[in-house]
């Protein structure tokens, strides 16, 4: 079931270096988010704050608050590996596991969680490839590797792995860059289609793709090298293209800078 994430003024370090600075937003359930803003202004940063991926190096931590429905997933009781599997993540490089089974990709995750049995797992897979729009492109080949795929298609892979194990959150982070125009408007209609039943946060550098799949959208910047990133602007995606409040906003959006 997709779930609210309630940032509130989140700051993340890699060690000594304050990457992002007081960052608060609420993100509705079965909505797409957008972060968008220059390089280095810590959208990647905030995304992976979000799953608690940010702490996996070493030095790095985030302060503030962070909910999933009132749940704070910072709390000392939280299970890591449990915030993980209910807020999923897609990278920028599509990542099959190279040697598996494209049905094997697909079920990792809920074979990691305890699932063993067969019709459980067969039925699993063709949802989750049905939902990442893939399922008839691989259907007669379930037993052959996943990187076997085209970009576009291990891109599919990849998502349908993520929400074979119903996550309440999908960050997806830049999911498009490798990816041809083609593979990109299916990712696109994919997202569309998945915000039924996630809360879907997304970074893009591509304006028109924060445009076309996002309902709200999150502009983030830095002054200046060195200094942390910011929220500058965080509205509905109409009126972030439209009529920003922000000259920041309205500079980055017409490519007067970044
Ligand atoms: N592993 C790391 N160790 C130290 N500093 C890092 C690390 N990863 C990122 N940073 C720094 O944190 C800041 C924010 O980086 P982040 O990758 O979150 O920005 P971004 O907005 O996602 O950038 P891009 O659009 O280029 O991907 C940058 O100054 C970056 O150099």
């Amino acid at each position: 079931m997709a779930k609210r994430v309630e940032a509130t003024n989140v700051n993340a370090f890699y060690g000594s270096f304050k990457a992002i600075e007081n960052v608060s937003m609420v993100v509705e359930p079965k909505t797409v988010t957008a972060l968008i803003g220059p390089s280095g202004c810590g959208k990647s940063t905030f995304l992976r704050s979000i799953n608690r991926m940010h702490e996996v190096l070493p030095n790095a931590r985030v302060e503030g608050t962070l909910t999933l429905d009132q749940e704070n997933i910072y709390d000392k009781h939280v299970d890591v590996t449990a915030v993980r599997r209910l807020i999923g993540m897609v990278f920028q490089r599509p990542n099959p596991f190279p040697t598996m089974s494209i049905f094997d990709n697909v079920v990792a995750g809920l074979k990691l969680n305890g699932v063993t049995k067969k019709s459980v797992l067969k039925e699993a897979a063709e949802k989750s490839l049905r939902s990442a729009n893939l399922w008839d492109e691989v259907k007669d080949r379930l037993e052959k590797p996943g990187a076997g795929l085209s970009g576009g298609q291990q891109q599919r892979l990849c998502i349908a792995r993520t929400i074979a194990v119903e996550p309440q959150v999908v960050l997806m982070d830049e999911p498009c860059s490798a990816l041809d125009p083609i593979s990109t408007l299916a990712i696109e209609d994919l997202i569309f289609k998945l915000k039924d039943r996630f809360t879907i946060i997304i970074v893009t550098h591509n304006m028109q793709q924060a445009a076309r799949v996002s309902d709200r959208t999150a502009f983030f910047s830095i002054d200046k090298t060195g200094d942390p990133g910011r929220l500058i602007e965080y509205d509905d995606t109409q009126k972030i293209f439209s009529n920003p409040s922000v000259k920041r906003t309205e500079d980055y959006i017409t490519g007067r800078f970044g």
